[in-house]
């Protein structure tokens, strides 16, 4: 029997964001977001569902941090809703925003639990999107403005900030595939929004720096491991240009302060140029104190000419999926943050998020059984051990996500939460993988 166990000061955690378990979408002054906007697009968010009531975490959020408790959990990574902060994007604060999050942080300290805050987890104010939003890099002063109004109200007791989520679906998913908020499908467009994104972060980062808060500040980006299907070179190179897409572009700016060549030759070969500035690149290479990673799956990738943007298509070989449909590849987790540590050095690394879908109900005897999520979670949490022990400063670990919740363009359909969430109650329920969760949190580890 082997022993996989955890260092003391390993952070455990729980992740979620506002938009997708707040609800409570037009109370205390709360101005819409482009989410609001674009789940009342008629066929964008499966059954049309909308974060209107979501898991009602604005009026429940002392049950979510009573669940904290009981799971034994180090950190809670939640975001801020910009359009609580300002309904309008910019101009006037609105107080009962911040005093909903004052709510928050305070019952999380009091609770022994440290608040980790994602400034920009997408809902952005649909009035600064009526603005051009993210292609208008006037949304960046907009950003600092915003971000100037939290750091002040919370920076003393909120001792880790995350500057963006997913920086790659704010822009790219967002602005060029389409699926998610605001709905755009140009490539032009999106390669803009990621670097105005990026501009922004590094901004943030400057501004942080200058208020002398006690804390750390990183951004996270959602990392994928595309692997060649064959050593063939022509695959070996469409793996590469397929997973820089989603890692090197953002990791590189940020990390390195420069955009990766062989991508911006790439992407100039398809007539798109990124609007880079003078001292732009500076800017966003500022130093952080952490990369946050999203990691959740893997796979294959084969060369194949003229498809897609990177003449690559995925290949589905043997891999078991989760009801979302994504490949479990948990070694995956090894090679990105391996390769990560080799390319970027010794930067602390948080996974801040991490997790399974899976089709979830409250059975007869009340429990919530979801064993494909408790195997995901072993076969993941054996990784992060591998990664320790190989020496990559693994810090911590966010669980995606404390409860089921709006899962944007999937709408409740699809459940990702360590607790059930009854959409008609709002109930909570821990299923069966919290309590492993709790276990392993408890005992420092579990046998294998
Ligand atoms: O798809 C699962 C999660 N992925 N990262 C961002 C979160 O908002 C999603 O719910």
């Amino acid at each position: 029997m082997a022993r996989i166990s955890f260092p003391k000061d390993f952070v455990w955690g729980t992740a979620t964001a506002s938009y997708q378990i707040e609800g409570a979408y037009d109370e205390d002054g709360r101005g819409l977001s482009i989410w609001d906007t674009f789940a009342r697009t008629p066929g964008k968010v499966v059954n049309g569902d909308t974060g209107d009531v979501a898991c009602d975490s604005y009026h429940r959020y002392e049950e979510d941090i009573a669940l904290l408790k009981q799971l034994g959990v180090k950190s809670y990574r939640f975001s801020i809703a910009w359009p609580r902060i300002f309904p309008q994007g910019t101009g006037e604060v609105n107080e009962k925003g911040l005093d909903y999050y004052r709510r928050v942080i305070d019952g999380l300290i009091a609770a022994g639990i440290e608040p980790a805050v994602t400034l920009y987890h997408w809902d952005l104010p649909q009035a600064l999107q009526d603005k051009g939003g993210w292609d208008n890099r006037e949304t960046i002063d907009a950003f600092l403005a915003y971000a100037e109004i939290v750091f002040k109200a919370f920076g003393d007791k909120v001792k880790s900030w995350i500057t963006f989520n997913e920086t790659w679906c704010v822009s790219f998913l967002s602005n060029f595939i389409g699926v998610h908020a605001p709905g755009h499908t140009d490539l032009q467009l999106a390669t803009n929004v990621a670097h105005h994104c990026l501009v922004a972060h590094g901004r943030a980062v400057q501004l942080y720096r200058s208020l002398n808060l006690p804390g750390q500040i990183g951004t996270t980006h959602n990392l994928s491991w595309s692997e060649p299907y064959t050593t063939r070179p022509e695959d070996v190179e469409a793996a590469r240009r397929s997973r820089a897409w989603g890692n090197e572009w953002f990791l590189e700016p940020t990390l390195k302060g420069s955009y990766p060549q062989f991508m911006v030759e790439w992407f100039r070969g398809k007539g798109i140029e990124v609007p880079i500035l003078e001292g732009d690149m500076e800017t966003i290479g500022q130093p952080i104190d952490f990369i946050g990673v999203n990691f959740y799956t893997g796979g294959y990738t084969r060369y194949k000419k003229d498809s897609g943007l990177f003449d690559s298509e995925d290949v589905q070989v043997g891999f078991d999926q989760t009801f979302i449909g994504w490949n479990v590849y948990p070694e995956a987790l090894y090679k990105v943050l391996s390769w990560l540590h080799e390319e970027y050095g010794d930067i602390p690394i948080y996974i801040t998020e991490n997790g399974a879908c899976t089709d979830d109900h409250v059975a007869e005897d009340g429990g919530v059984h979801d064993a494909q999520r408790v195997d995901y979670y072993r076969k993941h949490f054996i990784q992060c051990q591998r990664l320790i022990d190989s020496g990559v400063p693994l810090k911590g670990y966010y669980a995606w996500s404390l409860l089921d919740n709006f899962e944007w363009a999937e709408g409740y359909a699809k459940r990702f939460g360590i607790v059930h969430t009854d959409y008609e109650t709002l109930e909570r329920t821990p299923k069966d993988s919290y309590y492993f969760i709790q276990k392993v949190i408890s005992e420092g580890g579990f046998d294998v």
